[in-house]
């Protein structure tokens, strides 16, 4: 080094850096605030509400499952006419029969009795005289949603009078062949509607429950759905860039395992964003990153991870946290049902899907004989020691539906060809 630079390194080390000076030790009275925490949003602000309702009702003990009250709300709500108010859910009838009715089977099977089981048959048939595909309502267009939605809610009805004999098989395919689009997804409805994993995996949990896959309906399936997971590790409704999404992911994952086509997702990236889904503080699961917690998702995010645990052994949510968000945070004393969160009301589609998160947080998941390509070969078994127990009945993470009810409906179509 030149005499010169030798000065300069020398002036800028004792005046400029202070490298010659004593070290200044200041003592902080108060705790430095993060900056992050000063930065306050709509969405921060929202989450802070969330964690504070939350929080009270976290602490102290584990709520036990409200089983009666849960029945009487099942119960009436099987029985009722919806009140006037509800005419919002007109397109969704099939939706409504199956919440109920798959509630009802998650609790208490012998609950859906003979009479019951009459009521939701004719409800559908009267929806579709023709047997299926379903619309929303009667006079309405078939919907792949109302379909799927129908199916399953026969699925509960255990053949009562051959009802299952009744259901018009071929034209369900045919009409789900003609929702296939050239990209190899499934629009929700024709001329008008959305093309999403959503539509996938109706037409396919509809497809492979009624033994009507075939190759011609799956080409290309796999694929589409393959590009939809984004580099958030989950996956969009879409392969156009969407925002990855519980709902969505669900059902992608739940598809590409009816496809048997497991190894093409990127496990570590998926878990790892399920993972991310659980907040520390609500013990609930949010459906994207920088949302509220929602009880909802302790199935579409749940079930997934529970699809990932049969097939890699690895569980990637906190069950017991879940078991108390979903326990102490999704029901109240004052009204029968599962909630979204403290502060919302109860209502159908989030008792449904809470109660299949709470089995989800209360179960062990695997595939029988390591049959991993057989989405009916998943198994689901009662975790040892969980405090509180609902007791629920066990329940496929792939269908969202009882393992013994979807199997004695599957293996009448497939095993005895009806
Ligand atoms: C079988 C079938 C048809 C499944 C549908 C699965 C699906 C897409 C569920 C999403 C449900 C939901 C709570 C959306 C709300 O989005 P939001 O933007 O209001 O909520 P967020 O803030 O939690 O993201
Ligand atoms: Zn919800």
């Amino acid at each position: 080094m030149s005499n010169k630079n030798s000065k300069r390194v020398q002036y800028i080390n004792s005046n400029l850096l202070g490298r010659k000076r004593e070290p200044i030790e200041i003592v902080q009275e108060e705790p430095i605030e993060l900056i992050m925490k000063e930065l306050e949003t709509e969405t921060t602000i929202d989450r802070n509400e969330v964690i504070d309702m939350c929080q009270d009702l976290l602490e102290g003990e584990l709520s036990s499952f409200h089983r009666d009250s849960m029945m009487q709300y099942l119960n009436y709500a099987s029985t009722a006419q919806f009140p006037p108010q509800m005419t919002a859910l007109d397109a969704s009838q099939p939706w409504m029969v199956y919440w109920i009715a798959n509630s009802l089977a998650t609790v208490k099977p012998s609950s859906i009795d003979d009479e019951l089981k009459r009521k939701i048959v004719n409800k559908l048939f009267t929806i579709s005289p023709e047997k299926g595909p379903f619309g929303g309502g009667s006079g309405q267009l078939p919907h792949i949603a109302g379909t799927y939605a129908a199916i399953n809610a026969l699925s509960l009805c255990d053949n009562i009078d051959g009802c299952w004999d009744e259901i018009n098989k071929p034209a369900i395919y045919d009409w789900l062949l003609s929702l296939k689009q050239p990209d190899n997804s499934f629009i929700t409805c024709n001329p008008v509607g959305e093309t999403d994993t959503r539509g996938t995996y109706c037409a396919l949990s509809v497809a492979s429950m009624l033994g009507i896959m075939t190759d011609e309906l799956t080409a290309g399936v796999a694929e589409y759905l393959e590009s939809c997971q984004t580099y958030e590790g989950g996956y969009g409704g879409t392969p156009v860039g969407d925002e990855a999404h519980g709902g969505y992911t669900f059902c992608a994952v739940a598809s590409l395992f009816i496809l048997g086509r497991s190894d093409l997702i990127d496990i570590e990236g998926l878990m790892e964003w399920c993972s991310a889904r659980q907040y520390n503080e609500e013990m609930g699961l949010s459906g994207r990153n920088n949302k509220l917690v929602d009880g909802c998702y302790s199935f579409w995010v749940g079930a997934t991870a529970a699809m990932i645990e049969a097939l890699t052994g690895v569980e990637c949510l906190d069950k017991s946290a879940l078991q108390r968000y979903i326990l102490n945070c999704c029901q109240s004393d004052e009204r029968p049902g599962f909630r979204d969160k403290p502060g919302k009301s109860p209502d159908f589609y989030h008792t449904n899907y809470v109660l299949l998160g709470l089995a989800y947080a209360e179960s062990s998941f695997s595939f029988k004989d390591s049959r991993t390509d057989n989405p009916f070969a998943i198994t689901s078994t009662q975790r040892k020691n969980v405090e509180n127990s609902a007791n629920l009945i066990p329940i496929s993470p792939i269908y969202g539906l009882p393992i013994d009810s979807l199997n004695k409906f599957h293996d009448h179509f497939v095993t005895h060809k009806k």
